[in-house]
């Protein structure tokens, strides 16, 4: 069932979505290779027959100056030409890549069976899959030359998809909706559909659900007949800032010196006032840290709070949302009302901040993000002032972000060790950066952990011990270490990341070696863990003796969905010659290494075996270890080398730092192993740290943890990302159904792209009047030097191929795919989804929407409409006098869909929220065809680990229709300023 417009349909978009068919041909199947049973591929078919009995027909009102409105009728007429080819030669060339003219599911329907919903759970479509995934089967993305007919395997996807709140589609008729169903109700029933009592028409009138964008916007549309039909344009590629928010966005390439603050500008300071510091690592210590840094302003001008209905109604400006119901991280909304949240004051002036950290470091990990508590006072009294410009406590002046809720300069990262300022008051700790400096560049990652004493200390107490250590146990032998970048730096990867173990036993029965892994690298010491990190390469040799212990580690749990931990502890089980000789307490960073499937099958003897309760159960090839051959109770092991460490005794386990925290069960006798040492960063998480910031503090009731709870598909794109994109599922046993993951969108056979007319800059696009590329974006570079977009237009254009500038230009950011660590996760209510292990700063970049373009006539024939996008850009972007591309010489009667059904990449997996905190940017990069613009997805808020992408599909509630009749499907976003519906 194709009805509603899809994935990224505007609400303003209103289709008449003609012969969409209820019941399936025959002849669908799911195709699965023979050679590999078991794996399923389903794929739709490109479009249904005509004149088939059950279809259903949409009515579609195009608004004036679409283009389309007119063509409406005869849309399909009007492009024939290019539609019927697109279509005829989608068939044979675009979507055959992806789909391969697969037939569809031959079920035939049945009257219980909603063809979309049992199909799709949230959402509707034909897709013969169940909720949006399949049972028991590996994404398969194999090319479908290879699948062959196998009509069972869509068995298991019928009927057993709603688990966890899915809700079925279902077309209905009037009358017969009900909450939880995508329905088609009689045009203009208010009850109709209106299983739980709501009324249909009105639902999207709710003054009290709706901003005042929603209620001007469906006022606009809701009622046709008297309001112009909606615009064409799918989703709101530009994101409805603040007055003054984008000329005032400080870019990349705007006053010398700052570094900008991030478009966006809510940054979380204002939700950490008076917030609790989220527990980051495992809880091994906790300390308070005095905030000695931050940016204390005189005045800070807050002439626009990004709408205003989140905070100030406040008359003397509060700033700040918190809400003590949620987390540390949770964004601040500037939908949310204000009685949601708890008003924290921010004063100007005479005031008072106390800040105070609280958190918990693991030991030997230095911690580059404090989160604290601020209070921020001013007599008792909130007290805020208006102005236009931030005056330090040095006088320093930063003009701020506009769109701010208050100012974000980079002076933070500078000085004013002046610490708790008592006379001027704000705010201005623990701002975000541009990018977490954690997860990037860590060009700031000092402004965050040079302000907290403490903190540094640790750091740099850390580098010395190391490196009194190193001196003392490793010899000369590390030569290699000597070209490692992290040399001498030591980030909270290194002692954090995985590390496993090999045992091997020598023939005189009591020592344990060094494995056949490969070297890690970097001799370190635990911090405080007294355990050396050998060189492994200098003990490579020995790990030719044929090992005679095996080592079986079992990593037991029960994480909830969300609760990720950067390491889990397990028992290493000792064997020699099959017979136990002991167990052994280790640690491994599961998080990196889970995520990027680094384990493999490997032999008995380097094996770690991950069990748990609905967790895949995975052979581990142990990558690195150190293991000491001896360890005497005196706390000193020594190595195959001889060499010798302290190391802590814990019971008859003599463990290291890394695990002591386990009860110490098991007896080792006079063989231990000691391990977990920083190896390798690896290139997956270079620059990604943040996954420590997803742990959790351990449960120590919990001895066994598990290995990444739900862990389904390593990477889903198979390699073709430069960040694994793992696939969680905690809810169920399902897996995403397949497709053909792609980077790249796939236009139609006879699109040609034109190059664009690229920039002569070799001095980095540094002169926004000379850089041509600039001078299209308005004399402007939209991106920060941290790559964050600092503002937002109807269309961004980044410099491309036809530039001479370098790869590495800052006007170039999207086009190089995501660098946020992603992963797709069963939801609870909405299928799959999409969140970061990592921290993403307002900004940044996630990912493109990826597909296959299709004209839009074309992609009303889709079966499944449920990833659909549409593109191109709509009138308002041009009256807004953005700038044209002068090649911009396509029919803009045309319109084009991104439909990443058969085709996509992980943004197809991004579900609608009512508060998103993604936004939508047309990108212009490799043409300048503004008709089939790059969809770029940006953070437009700071966003905590784990926390569920979303954009805001913009829907026009009410408007979506299916022969005539109103299309219901419900919203599931869960948040406070839910329309309730999708559309
Ligand atoms: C592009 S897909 C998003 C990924 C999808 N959840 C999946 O499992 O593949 C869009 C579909 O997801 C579902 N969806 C997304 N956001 C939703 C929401 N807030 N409430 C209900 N359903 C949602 C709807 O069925 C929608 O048609």
């Amino acid at each position: 069932m194709s009805v509603s417009p899809g994935t990224g349909r505007s609400s303003s978009e209103l289709r008449n979505i003609t012969s969409l068919p209820v019941q399936q041909p025959p002849t669908a199947a799911v195709l699965s290779p023979p050679s590999r049973p078991g794996h399923a591929m389903v794929c739709a078919p490109m479009a249904p027959p005509e004149g088939r009995p059950g279809k259903v027909s949409a009515e579609r009102s195009w608004p004036p100056r679409c283009g389309r409105l007119s063509a409406a009728p005869d849309d399909g007429d009007s492009a024939k030409g290019v539609a019927e080819g697109r279509a005829e030669e989608a068939a044979d060339v675009s979507s055959a890549a992806c789909n391969g003219g697969l037939p569809h599911d031959p079920r035939p329907p049945t009257p219980e069976r909603d063809e979309g919903g049992e199909a799709q759970p949230p959402g509707d479509g034909d897709a013969p899959h169940s909720d949006g995934q399949t049972v028991g089967r590996v994404l398969d993305v194999m090319p479908l030359a290879f699948a062959a007919p196998q009509s069972s395997a869509v068995d298991s996807a019928d009927g057993s998809m709603e688990d966890g709140g899915y809700i079925a589609d279902s077309l209905i008729a009037e009358g017969k909706g009900g909450r939880g169903t995508d329905q088609l109700v009689g045009d203009g029933d208010d009850d109709a559909g209106n299983g739980d009592g709501r009324a249909v028409g009105s639902r999207a009138d709710d003054g009290e659900l709706e901003t005042k964008e929603d209620q001007s916007r469906n006022k606009r549309w809701s009622t046709p007949d008297e309001n112009p039909p909606p615009k064409r344009r799918a989703v709101y590629a530009r994101r409805r800032f603040p007055p003054g928010c984008r000329s005032a966005a400080v870019t990349g390439i705007a006053i010398g010196g700052l570094e900008p603050s991030p478009m966006f500008g809510r940054d979380e300071s204002n939700v950490e006032i008076e917030s609790k510091i989220e527990e980051v690592g495992e809880a091994t210590e906790t300390h308070n840290c005095k905030i000695q840094e931050s940016q204390v302003v005189d005045r800070v001008v807050l002439d626009d709070f990004s709408g205003g209905q989140h905070v100030c109604d406040h008359p003397q400006n509060v700033i700040t949302n918190y809400s003590p119901r949620r987390d540390f991280f949770e964004e601040i909304d500037d939908r949310t009302p204000l009685d949601e949240w708890m008003r924290v004051p921010l004063v100007a002036g005479d005031g008072d901040v106390r800040s105070e950290c609280e958190e918990s470091i693991p030991k030997g990990t230095p911690r580059t993000h404090p989160r604290g508590l601020v209070y921020v006072k001013k007599n008792g009294k909130r007290k805020l002032k208006h102005d236009s410009i931030n005056m330090d406590s040095l006088n320093r002046s930063g003009k701020e972000s506009k769109c701010a809720h208050h100012v974000a300069t980079d002076q933070i990262e500078e000085k004013d060790n002046t610490g708790l300022t008592t006379k001027r008051v704000i705010i201005q700790a623990l701002m975000a950066p541009d990018r977490g400096p954690w997860a990037q560049r860590k060009n700031s990652i000092s402004s965050a952990s040079k302000s907290l004493t403490s903190r540094n200390n640790v750091k740099e107490k850390d580098a010395t011990q190391r490196q009194e250590l190193l001196s003392k146990l490793i010899p000369s032998t590390s030569t290699r270490n000597d070209t490692r970048e992290d040399q001498g730096g030591f980030s909270p990867e290194d002692d954090e990341t995985p590390l496993a173990i090999d045992v091997h036993e020598t023939s005189n029965g009591s020592c344990v070696t060094l494995p056949s892994c490969v070297a890690s690298g970097n001799e370190s010491v635990g911090t405080q863990s007294k355990v050396t990190k050998i060189d492994e390469k200098s003990l490579l040799h020995e790990s030719d003796q044929e090992p005679l212990v095996t080592v079986d580690v079992k990593y037991e749990g029960s994480l909830q969905e969300g609760n990720l931990r950067t390491h889990v502890r397990g028992l290493v089980n000792l064997k020699s010659n099959s017979e136990h000789v002991g167990l052994v307490s280790v640690k491994v960073n599961v998080a990196q290494l889970d995520a990027i499937g680094i384990f493999e099958d490997g032999t008995p003897a380097n094996t770690i075996s991950s069990t748990q309760r609905r967790v895949t159960r995975s052979n581990m090839k142990v990558k690195q270890c150190i293991v000491a051959r001896e360890l005497k109770h005196d706390g000193i092991a020594k190595d195959p080398l001889d060499r010798s460490t302290k190391v802590s005794e814990c019971g008859n386990i003599l463990s290291t730092d890394q695990t002591k925290e386990n009860d110490g069960r098991g007896l080792v006798p006079n063989t231990v192993v000691l391990a977990l040492m920083a190896p390798d960063r690896h290139p997956w998480t270079q620059g990604k740290t943040s996954i420590a910031s997803a742990s959790q503090p351990l449960n120590r009731r919990n001895k066994y943890l598990t290995v990444r709870q739900g862990l389904c598909l390593p990477d889903i794109s198979e390699g073709k990302e430069s960040i694994p994109i793992c696939v969680i599922n905690t809810i169920d046993d399902m897996q995403p159904v397949p497709f053909k993951y792609i980077t790249k969108v796939i236009y139609p056979p006879s699109y040609e792209k034109t190059p664009p007319k690229g920039c002569n800059c070799t001095n980095g696009c540094s002169d926004s009047s000379e850089c041509a590329c600039a001078v299209k974006n308005e004399g402007e570079i939209p991106f920060n030097l941290n790559s964050a977009i600092v503002y937002t237009k109807p269309v961004i254009y980044e410099c491309g191929p036809s530039c001479r500038c370098p790869p590495t230009c800052h006007n170039r950011v999207s086009q190089h795919g995501p660098k946020i660590q992603l992963e797709i996760f069963k939801t609870g209510k909405t299928g799959w989804g999409v969140r970061s292990p990592s921290f993403i700063s307002s900004g940044s970049f996630i990912c493109e929407y990826v597909g296959e373009v299709l004209q839009e006539t074309e992609a009303e024939r889709t079966e499944n409409d449920e990833y659909l996008f549409d593109i191109g850009r709509d009138s308002d972007d041009e009256e807004e006098g953005s700038q044209s591309s002068t090649s911009d010489i396509m029919n803009k009667d045309v319109g084009y869909t991104i439909d990443a059904a058969k085709c996509g990449n992980v943004g197809r997996f991004i579900n609608h929220s009512c508060s998103p905190n993604l936004h939508a940017q047309d990108v212009l990069w490799d043409h300048d065809d503004t008709r089939v613009p790059h969809v770029m997805l940006f953070a437009e808020k700071n966003i905590r680990p784990l926390q569920e992408l979303t954009y805001d599909y913009n829907y026009n509630i009410g408007q979506v229709r299916q022969n005539g009749k109103e299309k219901i499907k419900d919203c599931f976003c869960g948040s406070s300023k839910c329309r309730l519906r999708l559309y």
